[in-house]
């Protein structure tokens, strides 16, 4: 293999590092995928390389993976010893935060990345990791092409109405605007939709990508129209330690009687709240579901309860529902939830099948449901590969 066929892709969360290796003169192809989780806690590693060989799974040392630059360098020692042929040509970086600017993956220069750091504040879970991996990267292969791939850049496309607050009007100009984040999934969902079921593609969709972070959007014709998410990647939904939608006035409450600085006020709204915060218990979905307090419970309760509500929102914003698609690491999992989400909601055209829900159909409503609901796994990942290859390919 040379130099500009394989690409490799990384996509930094707040305590995880997915990576992907991509042979990209033929595809892209995926040659492994892998994942580095709880970074500074107790980290694990998982690896997968498709027919070519076992899939890895480890325990790393706190030292391996103390932070992401010690979980990639731990992921690049996995797939050296692999691909020791390979060489990256490309690094295709997800990047959380791309402002009004960046409406496109763009190449990687000093100038780019002045500006992601100016917006890091404003993905101050996501950009700071997102950023290491791309100094990481730049260190390891010093002469590959970088690539950033922008959470932010498919809602670029949503109208006005949904753009704006009602601030005055100069905080707009001064990028105070609705972003919505998880945009290199809904990208993924939206071309998968096109491929297995065009006529839903081009209809009105509202896909939940509910995962740690959770969001949901709606979209008309594969393009978004509204999401969840806002200025930052806090709005909308309960997350695993986020608050998801919130009335400001709290956080006044916050500072002016319980005498919060505001950067413990942003440490409790981005990683102490959401369903770590309501349960006391774990920000993961399946110890939520395994553990049967009421705590727990009512943590799931308010969880599904504001999906719904905005289930109902978005539909109203597109005017009507033809498919409701659930991604990410909870909507491709847990049936619970889908159920939860999905009870009783004939009003609005959704009916699903509890024993194609049970199989983890692709499509899990009833054949007499008005509208669809469908489960399709996500890959941001490949979407990055695709950006990578499409750049390094361009004319220089
Ligand atoms: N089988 C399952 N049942 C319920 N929840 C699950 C299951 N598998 C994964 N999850 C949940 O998915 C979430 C992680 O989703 P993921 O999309 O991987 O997160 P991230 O936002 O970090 O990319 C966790 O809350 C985890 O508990
Ligand atoms: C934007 C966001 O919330 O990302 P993640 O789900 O990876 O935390
Ligand atoms: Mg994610």
């Amino acid at each position: 293999m040379t130099t500009r066929t394989v690409a490799l892709t990384l996509n930094a969360g707040s305590s995880s590092l997915k990576f992907g290796l991509f042979d990209i003169a033929a595809g892209p192809v995926e040659m492994a995928s892998g994942l580095v989780e709880s970074i500074g806690g107790q980290p694990r590693l998982r690896a997968e390389f498709g027919a070519a060989a076992a899939p890895v799974t480890r325990d790393l040392t706190g030292a391996e993976a103390a932070d992401h630059h010690g979980a990639l360098a731990t992921a690049l020692d996995v797939l050296r010893a692999q691909f020791p042929e390979a060489r990256a040509g490309v690094v295709g970086h997800r990047v959380v935060h791309g402002g009004p600017g960046f409406t496109e993956p763009v190449e990687i220069t000093p100038s780019v990345m002045a500006e992601l750091r100016r917006l890091s504040p404003f993905a101050p879970i996501h950009q700071p990791h997102n950023l290491a991996g791309i100094e990481a990267a730049q260190a390891a292969f010093p002469e590959a092409m970088q690539v950033a791939c922008f959470d932010t850049a498919f809602h670029r496309s949503h109208p006005k109405v949904n753009d704006v607050f009602a601030l005055p009007r100069e905080y707009y100009d001064k990028g105070v605007r609705r972003y919505g984040f998880h945009g290199l999934s809904y990208d993924y969902i939206s071309g998968e939709l096109a491929r297995i079921a065009p006529l839903i593609h081009d209809g009105r969709v509202i896909v939940a990508h509910l995962g740690n972070g959770a969001s949901m959007c709606g979209m008309v014709g594969g393009r978004s129209i509204a999401s969840t998410m806002g200025f930052t990647a806090l709005d909308g939904l309960p997350m695993g330690t986020r608050t998801g939608q919130i009335d400001p006035g709290v956080i006044f409450y916050l500072v002016q009687q319980e005498g919060l600085s505001i950067d413990e006020v942003r440490q409790l709204f981005y990683t102490k709240s959401g369903l770590l915060g309501l349960s006391g218990l774990s920000n993961d979905m399946r110890t939520l579901e395994a553990a049967g307090t009421v705590e727990a419970n009512e943590a799931i309760d308010y969880f599904v309860f504001r999906i719904r509500r905005e289930l109902g929102g978005l539909a109203a914003a597109l005017g009507g529902l033809d498919a409701l698609v659930f991604c990410g690491g909870i909507g491709e999992n847990s049936r619970l939830i889908r159920e939860r989400v999905c009870e009783d909601m004939a009003w609005i055209g959704l009916e699903l099948d509890r024993e194609r829900n049970t199989r983890n159909d692709t499509v899990i409503s009833t054949d007499m449901s008005r509208a669809r609901i469908m489960v399709v796994p996500t890959n941001e990942e490949l979407v990055i590969a695709r950006a990578a290859r499409r750049l390094s390919a361009a004319p220089a």
